[in-house]
């Protein structure tokens, strides 16, 4: 079983949204994340090129899921992990409401056998979730080279 935490944030107006940052840019060490946010917007997502953000615009009773950095260890790299951020507005508050669903700290994760097409080259070793934990923690504030310490 895996464990769940919601986080509940609010993002004031601000009067300089071009010296400010909402939420640094970041990866989430979850599987997924489902996110739940109001209509002002200020999402971010890193472009596949690694060059470009791109805004996700709320969409009414969508839920905004971003892959976790466990989830692309469990799917050998199949699922890649997205580099986010929050922009703030300066009018308009934003409330927004992930709910991170986690491997239980006491899990070893590591790719899943049926995960892997036939042949296909396993790149991360199985490790206790709670030690990666600690590490992608101690690497604050992005978790951008979290995944060498699974790497083979
Ligand atoms: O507020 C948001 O839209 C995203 C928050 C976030 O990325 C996080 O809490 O990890
Ligand atoms: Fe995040």
């Amino acid at each position: 079983m895996g464990t769940m935490a919601i986080n509940i944030k609010y993002y004031p107006p601000c009067p300089n949204p071009s010296i400010t940052i909402g939420a640094r840019r970041h990866y989430d060490v979850s599987c997924i994340t489902l996110l739940f946010q109001d209509n002002t917007g200020g999402l971010y997502v890193q472009g596949t090129k690694g060059d470009n953000w791109i805004r996700v615009n709320p969409f009414k009773g969508a839920i905004a899921v971003n892959i976790g950095k466990s989830l692309q260890i469990m799917s050998n790299d199949r699922y890649k992990s997205i580099e986010h951020c929050v922009a703030v507005d300066s009018r308009r508050a934003r409330i927004s409401v992930p709910l991170f669903v986690n491997p239980s700290l006491n899990s070893v994760i590591g790719p899943f056998p049926q995960m892997l097409k036939g042949g296909e080259k396993i790149v991360y070793k199985h490790v206790l979730f709670s030690n990666y934990w600690d590490y992608f923690f101690r690497k604050r504030p992005s978790g951008k080279a979290s995944l060498d310490f699974a790497k083979i």
